[in-house]
């Protein structure tokens, strides 16, 4: 497979080449998150909160894999997720990003067609299903709801203090294929909303290849604060062919015949 990737030679536009299903699939993502209209997002009143347990991660590895920057803990860790729309749980395999070179776009999702800077990826697997017991299993199942991925806007306020032990970290792995071991603990916990409680959720996919259709998506509405200087940080970022690695975003997909479920009115 040739290396995707987000130039004009690699990017979103040439990723059907390798996988087919970038053009013909039925439930790819992101998508643009309507709030009013015809095709908008229906308010369901059986949505409940999501539930995550994120005790401290002690240890993890910090890579950037010239597309994004990623953290994904040792595999031993025990953070799980479950409840909003799922009915199952869900195991946590790693976070990363997705944004852009200036503050007006960045994210993968949209709302009414509004990009924000960035877009944090938590990205989950069903540790209950009988078919698969891996992360890696779970792309390939084709179960409908193999991951749970939970999205997070990042807007330009006020330095977000959880986070800096990641946006402080960024200069160490300037290189593509650089890694570094994540230095003492990290409290994902404290990155996220108080309440997960307003949040739109759909069946998608993968936004990367191998655009896999086996992901149910939880896109939360209240953003999360960075400050310039986080964002800069990211911008920083090398992609392995002497670039920063800038707008590693695909834009959205077709929402076909599917409906999207908000938490909130
Ligand atoms: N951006 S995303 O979370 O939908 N894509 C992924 N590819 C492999 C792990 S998560
Ligand atoms: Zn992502």
């Amino acid at each position: 497979m040739a290396p995707w990737g987000y130039s004009k030679e690699n990017g979103p536009a040439t990723w059907h080449k390798d996988c087919p299903i970038a053009n013909t699939g039925v439930r790819q993502s992101p998508i643009d998150l309507i709030t009013t209209g015809q095709t908008c997002a229906k308010y369901d009143s059986n949505l409940k909160p999501v539930i995550v347990s994120y005790p401290a991660f002690s240890e993890a590895t910090f890579l950037n894999n010239g597309h994004s920057v990623q953290f994904q803990p040792s595999a031993g860790n025990l953070s799980e997720l479950s409840g909003g729309p799922l009915t199952k749980k869900y195991k946590f395999e790693q976070f990363h990003f997705h944004w852009g070179n200036n503050d007006s776009e960045g994210s993968e999702h949209r709302v009414n067609g509004k990009m924000y800077p960035a877009e944090l990826h938590l990205v989950h697997w069903n540790s209950e299903s009988p078919n698969f017991s891996s992360f890696q299993e779970a792309v390939g199942s084709n179960d409908p709801h193999a991951l749970c991925v939970l999205g997070f806007f990042l807007k330009v306020g006020a330095e977000n203090a959880s986070l800096k032990p990641i946006t402080d970290l960024l200069s160490k792995v300037k290189n593509a294929g650089s890694s570094v071991s994540f230095p003492g603990k990290f409290d994902l916990k404290a990155v996220l909303p108080e309440t997960l409680t307003d949040y739109y959720t759909y069946d998608g996919s993968l936004t990367t290849p191998p655009l896999a259709e086996c992901v149910k998506w939880i896109v939360f509405k209240e953003p999360i604060e960075v400050s310039t200087a986080q964002m800069e940080a990211f911008r920083a970022v090398d992609d392995g062919h002497g670039k920063p690695i800038t707008g590693n975003y695909r834009p959205p997909c077709p929402l076909h015949t599917r409906t999207v479920a908000a938490s909130f009115k």
